[in-house]
C-alpha cells in the first residue's frame, strides 16, 4: 500500500477528512520550502500538494501564476524540487507529498528519469495538470510501477466516459476541481459539489479530493462533508506573498489559516 493510500483508509476508519495543503516549491524562496512543509504538517496537514514553478501555469490564477513567478526568479527546477521532497523526508517519513505540475518540465526532464528521481526522493503521487487521459495510458504506468500514486483531476464538466477513463488511469484518489475556472476564484457552490462527488463516488471507490475556491475553516468544513478531503491552495499562497520578508512570522501565518481548517473538519467526525 503506498503512503497516500495507507493515509486516506486510516483517515476513513477514523471518519476523518484529508486536509492537502498547496505550495508553490521555491516560493518565496527555495531555502524554506522544506521548512514550510514541516510547517504544514504541524499545522494539520495530512498530505502535501507541492507545485512544480511553471512559467506559463494555464490552470492558475494570479495569486499562484505569481508565486510560480518567485520561485523561478530563484532558477528552482524540477531537479531541485525533487531534492526538496528529499530533503523533507530526512525528518518526515509519514507525510505524502503529491508533486503537482505542469507536464513541460516532467517532459523535459524525460518521463522515465523523472519518475525513477521522483520515487527515490520519497515522493508518493504525481498531480499532471495537462496530461490528457488519452496520453496518459502511457505515463501513468511509468509512475504506478514505482509506486508513485497517479493523480488526475475531474471537473464540473468532465463527462461520466471520461470520468470512467480517468479513475481507471487513477489511485490514491481523484481531485475534484469545484468549479470550471482558475485556482483561486471563490465561487464554490456547496450543493453542485456534493451532487458531482456523491456521483462520482458511484463511478469509482477511489476516494474523492475537493480542490478550487476554498479559503476558510467553514467552507473547508462544509467541502469536508460531502467530501474525503479538501486541497487549499491559494489562500495560503496569497499568505506566502504577503509574508515574504520573515520567515517566521510566516510560519505563524500559515498555521493560523490551517489550523483552523482542520479543526473543523475535524469536527465534523462523530
Ligand atoms: O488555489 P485554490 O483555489 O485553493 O485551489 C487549489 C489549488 O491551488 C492547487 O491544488 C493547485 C495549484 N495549481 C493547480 C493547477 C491545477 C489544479 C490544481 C492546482
Amino acid at each position: 500500500m503506498s503512503r497516500i493510500q495507507g493515509v486516506m483508509k486510516a483517515l476513513k476508519e477514523q471518519d476523518r477528512k484529508a486536509l492537502i495543503p498547496y505550495i508553490t516549491a521555491g516560493d518565496p524562496h527555495p531555502d524554506v520550502t522544506v521548512d514550510l512543509m514541516h510547517t504544514l504538517v504541524s499545522a494539520g496537514a495530512d498530505i502535501i500538494e507541492l507545485g512544480v514553478p511553471f512559467s506559463d501555469p494555464m490552470a492558475d490564477g494570479p495569486v499562484i501564476q505569481l508565486a510560480c513567478e518567485r520561485s523561478l526568479k530563484h532558477g528552482t527546477s524540477l531537479r531541485q524540487v525533487i531534492g526538496m521532497v528529499k530533503e523533507f523526508r530526512k525528518q518526515d517519513d509519514k507525510t505524502p507529498v503529491v508533486l503537482m505540475g505542469y507536464l513541460n518540465p516532467m517532459e523535459a526532464m524525460g518521463y522515465e528519469a523523472f519518475a525513477e528521481a521522483a520515487a527515490d526522493a520519497g515522493v508518493d503521487g504525481i498531480l499532471t495538470v495537462d496530461l490528457p487521459p488519452e496520453e496518459a495510458d502511457d505515463v501513468a504506468p511509468l509512475f504506478t510501477s514505482r509506486n508513485l500514486d497517479a493523480i488526475f483531476l475531474l471537473a464540473p464538466t468532465t463527462i461520466d466516459q471520461r470520468i470512467q477513463a480517468i479513475a481507471e488511469h487513477s489511485s490514491g484518489y481523484v481531485y475534484y476541481v469545484s468549479f470550471k475556472g482558475v485556482t483561486g476564484a471563490a465561487k464554490i457552490n456547496v450543493d453542485e459539489v456534493a451532487a458531482k462527488v456523491a456521483h462520482i463516488h458511484e463511478m469509482t471507490a477511489l476516494p474523492v479530493g475537493v480542490g478550487f475556491g476554498i479559503r476558510d475553516a467553514e467552507t473547508a468544513a462544509a467541502v469536508g462533508r460531502v467530501s474525503d478531503g479538501v486541497i487549499v491552495g491559494s489562500v495560503l499562497v496569497d499568505t506566502i506573498a504577503r509574508n515574504q520578508a520573515d520567515t517566521e512570522e510566516l510560519k505563524r501565518a500559515l498555521t493560523d489559516l490551517l489550523h483552523p481548517m482542520r479543526e473543523a473538519l475535524d469536527s465534523l467526525a462523530s
